[in-house]
């Protein structure tokens, strides 16, 4: 029998990972507006957010939680981080026991800093958890460009059967059992991306980006270790992968608000401007006190942090970045 699929959050990455879903299994995408709703079911197609794609037919929307809940065998959570924890206590009454619950989150909860994965566990105690991450731009997959990305559960046995939900045709899905190293990457590369958008909206070169990224690369790992990632889980798909796809392309939202400080543009008006989420910024905070408690030096994310809350300019913190003495490759800074 198959496995039946409920997807909380129609934004363009629940979205695309519905349609992805839809070839294997059957599913149910849970949109709080109307007009999504209304959108998929009816023209297959969500005008919002992925304006230029056919949604495949399978697809199936509905407006109540409940809907997409009550039956589902896997839960899949596109929501984002801000209200992650207020949807999943939404969704608890409906969900049966022992349901896996998998984020397809990249950010940490503003107020107690955890991951998402964290929090599903303290809503929904005895629930198998796991992450689809990796370097996965949302409208490049709807367009039909190939991709790898990551599911991530400590559990051996089950990744592998939930790997062959998400695989499917030019999406290839590899499993790792990391899942805090898969989920961190994911998290602390858009952070990064958005240094690198503030050195690309300065003009700065390749050299530049490429330094940018590389160090920044040293500087994620460095934190990623120290709470627990297996180092190699940095320099693969959900790692250095995810960093190359956001720190260089242009559909990148938080390499956009980077672009945009770059610019000279505040914060506040760059994300007035923004109708998708850009989890870096909100990140910022929670990502520096995670520094500080594990004592790991992150220069590059300090710089990020101080820019987006208005304490130091971008050119500033470029300025700074590049003029910074230069100790050996294996330190920080
Ligand atoms: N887009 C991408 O390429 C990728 C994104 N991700 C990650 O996926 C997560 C989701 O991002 P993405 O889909 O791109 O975001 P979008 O900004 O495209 O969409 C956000 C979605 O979340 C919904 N939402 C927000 N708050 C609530 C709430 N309280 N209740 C119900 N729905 C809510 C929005 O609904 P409404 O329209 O009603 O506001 C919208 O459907 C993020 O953490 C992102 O980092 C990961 C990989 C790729
Ligand atoms: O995570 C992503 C690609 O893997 C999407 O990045 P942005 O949220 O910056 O668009």
């Amino acid at each position: 029998m198959k496995l039946r699929v409920g997807l909380l959050g129609g934004g363009s990455w629940g979205t695309t990972v519905a349609s992805l879903v839809s070839r294997n299994a059957p599913i149910k995408i849970w949109a709080r507006d109307n007009d999504t709703v209304r959108d998929i079911n009816e023209n297959h197609r969500n005008s919002k957010y992925l304006p230029d794609a056919t949604l495949p037919e399978a697809l199936q929307a509905t407006g109540d939680i409940g809907e997409a809940v009550k039956d589902a065998d896997v839960l899949v959570m596109g929501i984002p981080s801000n209200n992650f924890r207020d949807v999943l206590k939404e969704a608890k009454s409906y969900l049966r026991p022992w349901v896996p619950v998998i984020s397809l989150t990249k950010g940490l909860e503003l107020s107690t800093g955890k991951r998402m994965t964290e929090v599903i566990e303290e809503v929904l105690p005895g629930h198998p958890v796991g992450v689809l991450t990796g370097p996965n731009l949302a409208r490049e997959i709807m367009a039909g460009q190939a991709a790898a990305s990551v599911i991530s559960m400590e559990d051996e046995i089950i990744v592998k059967q939930l790997q062959q939900l998400f695989h499917s045709g030019l999406f290839r899905v590899y499993t790792n059992t990391d899942l805090l190293g898969c989920e961190l990457g994911g998290v602390l590369k858009n952070i990064i991306a958005i240094a690198v958008g503030m050195g690309d909206g300065l003009g700065a070169g390749d050299n530049t980006r490429s330094a940018l990224i590389t160090r920044g690369l040293a500087e994620i790992t460095r934190l990623g270790v120290a709470i627990g990632g297996r180092p190699e889980t940095f320099s693969g798909l959900t790692g250095m992968g995810d960093m190359i796809a956001t720190c260089t392309s242009p559909l990148s939202r938080n390499r956009h608000v980077g672009v945009e400080l770059g610019k000279g543009r505040k914060i506040d008006d760059i994300i007035e401007d923004m109708l998708m989420v850009a989890e870096g910024v909100k990140s910022a905070p929670t990502v520096m006190a995670l520094a500080k408690k594990y004592n790991v030096a992150m220069p590059i994310a300090e710089d990020v942090y101080e820019v987006t809350k208005g304490t130091r300019s971008a050119v500033r913190a470029y300025r700074g970045l590049i003029s910074a003495s230069a100790g050996s490759e294996a330190d920080a800074g």
